[in-house]
């Protein structure tokens, strides 16, 4: 094996020619800044008036917290590399019937602002993967409890019946319906079929969401109406019971070609308002613990429900990195970037965020890896069980990671278990959430837990393909927007001044350069202070007469400290300078 992998490796890497360049950028940089801030106290020491205390203090505080700022971005200069994949070159060294088994999770919370229809698309995108679909096991998490959540995918499930083979039959690339159907697709006579199908059961859910009732004439059999009657009278999206409902058996069912269908799992985690949920990590941890019991696949990747899937390769390019040696033991994670489909040019509430996304991932992966962007990763599911050295047991072991689950995924006891670890009350006095799992205590699960598993010692890879793997929508109201960056900057903020701070804990854990990359983030919200601070000062300052910038004659400070922010801002806006 290792002399088919060097003739044909499965990735590989290289360090940006830029480095040295960056590293040399830092340096001198820094001492700029120095200047300004020498400049600033110089200036405050000679103030005379209140007003004018005030404003060099205030200039003083935001230059230092830009200063800060900028000294976490250089982290990402440090080390920047570009990896690539080469999954046609797999099959030479695992065997197709070897690959391993991947569980899929898709979160969802709320059939009106996530439409069932963009939740069942997403759930088909990945099902139609190019990859062994008893292989696969698609698990839904929906944390609003609605039974027109569960009927699309019941609707689903029928449909992809069609869909999978559709695919699979035609090399079609994109395989979300709604984005094929969107696209400039061939005009067949299949496909047109198929396209009424489509369509058809989109007319069926969307009915159902805006009728508000799952109507009788729509429930096609008795295991359906028995699910249904879950929705009792006292069934709230905050108070309801957890309800499992298997849609598709891996096996069992076959598609119209008899090729087997990947399973497909309806969850609703039971909720109740005396127990807290945690938001979108309790329902990942509860998924954790489903799926642990049903397939307890040891490749988990978690899906934002408004992403779909814009690759049939992608699982290839995961398994270039999960298999095959020398595979890096501390691998814990494989995030892909967030993009998104819709941006119109000029995206004018900069949501695409691409130095979030893009930019910084691959600084960080010349470091030891991307933090964990919430969709679009794939993790070992050992990595939810303690440091790669000191494995923490789960309460019993069926929810441990190597338990292989021999039981088909509808035995009753399998069912009754799963039921159990969905409940509300199961995580009392354990450590989900705390040391097991996806992490609790802040509204941005996604970066705690990415930071604290890097804490741990894990490391993690960005994968970024020229094909984007998943595509997403994007807030497109000023309403979301402000919703979403307020959401982010609490949640950031949470870890910032937690005793797991970047700058202590983070720094004890894995080195400074790291865990400033790190710290970059959790103080993320804090550009606010020195931002307004510009915004406002120079006018207050112009009107009170106080001169806050170094006239130009005042030598070498001057010079430098007129031209600091200009540069900086120039450096900072400029991506291709990484
Ligand atoms: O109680 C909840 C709340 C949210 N979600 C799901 O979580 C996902 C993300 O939530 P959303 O409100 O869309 O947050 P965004 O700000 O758009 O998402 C970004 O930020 C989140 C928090 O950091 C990450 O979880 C996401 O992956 C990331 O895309 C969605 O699929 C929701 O359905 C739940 O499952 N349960
Ligand atoms: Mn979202």
């Amino acid at each position: 094996m290792e002399s088919t992998l060097s003739k044909s490796p499965l990735h590989t890497l290289r360090c940006m020619r830029r480095t040295p360049f960056n590293r040399l950028f830092a340096g001198v940089y820094t001492t700029a800044i120095f200047a300004l801030l020498y400049h600033h106290v110089l200036i405050l020491l000679q103030s005379t008036t209140l007003v004018s205390f005030f404003i060099s203090t205030s200039m003083l505080i935001s230059d230092i917290l830009l200063g800060f700022m900028w000294s976490t971005t250089q982290s990402f200069r440090m080390r920047p590399i570009l990896r690539q994949q080469f999954p046609e070159n797999l099959e030479k060294v695992i065997d197709r019937k070897d690959f391993p088994a991947m569980d899929i999770f898709i979160c969802t919370a709320d059939p009106y602002k996530e439409p069932p229809m963009t939740v069942v698309n997403t759930a088909l995108s990945v099902m139609a993967y190019d990859y062994p679909p008893e292989k696969l096991s698609v698990y839904v998490s929906d944390d609003g409890g609605s039974e027109f959540t569960l009927f699309a995918f019941m609707e689903a499930a029928k449909f992809g019946k069609h869909w999978l083979p559709y695919c699979r039959n035609n090399n079609i690339v994109v395989r979300c319906p709604d984005a094929y159907f969107r696209s400039n697709y061939p005009r067949s006579s299949e496909t047109q079929k198929i396209k009424m199908m489509y369509e058809s059961m989109k007319i069926r859910v969307e009915t159902v969401v805006e009728r508000g009732k799952v109507s009788d004439e729509y429930v096609s059999s008795e295991e359906e109406r028995e699910a249904f009657n879950k929705w009792t009278q006292g069934f709230t999206r905050q108070d309801h019971p957890s309800v499992i409902q298997v849609l598709l058996e891996m096996g069992k069912d076959r598609d119209n070609t008899d090729k087997s269908m990947p399973n497909l799992i309806y969850v609703s985690r039971q909720k109740s308002k005396a127990s807290p949920h945690h938001f979108k990590a309790g329902a990942l941890n509860a998924l954790l613990r489903v799926s642990a019991i049903m397939t307890n696949s040891p490749i988990v990747l978690t899906l934002d429900c408004d992403m779909y899937s814009n690759d049939t390769q992608t699982l290839h390019r995961v398994l270039c990195y999960l298999t095959g040696s020398p595979c890096r033991p501390n691998l814990g994670y494989i995030q892909f970037p967030q993009r998104f489909h819709g941006l119109n040019e000029a995206d004018i509430y900069a949501c695409e965020f691409k130095r979030l996304f893009q930019v910084n991932p691959v600084g960080m992966d010349g470091l030891s890896g991307p933090s964990y962007v919430g969709t679009g990763c794939f993790f070992r599911r050992r990595v939810f069980f303690g440091a790669p050295s000191a494995f923490l047991p789960p309460e019993f072991p069926e929810l441990s990671p190597d338990n292989v689950v021999e039981k088909p995924i509808k035995a009753q006891p399998i069912l009754a278990l799963a039921n159990r670890v969905a409940g509300c009350n199961y995580e009392n006095q354990t450590n989900w959430g705390s040391k097991m799992g996806f992490k609790y205590g802040s509204l941005v699960e996604d970066y705690n837990t990415g930071y604290r598993l890097h804490c741990e010692g894990w490391n993690s890879v960005f994968c970024h393909p020229d094909r984007p793997a998943f595509l997403g929508d994007i807030p497109i109201s000023l309403n979301d927007v402000l919703s979403q960056t307020k959401r982010w900057s609490v949640g950031l903020l949470e870890v910032a001044f937690s005793k797991y701070c970047p700058l202590t804990f983070g720094a004890r854990a894995m080195g400074n350069i790291r865990a400033l990359c790190f710290a970059h983030y959790a103080f993320w919200p804090i550009w606010s202070i020195p931002i307004s601070t510009y915004a406002f000062l120079p006018q207050l300052a112009l009107l009170n007469n106080v001169s806050i910038f170094p006239e130009v004659s005042s030598a070498l400070v001057g010079n430098i400290t007129h031209i600091s922010p200009i540069l900086y801002y120039s450096f900072h806006n400029v991506p291709s300078l990484y």
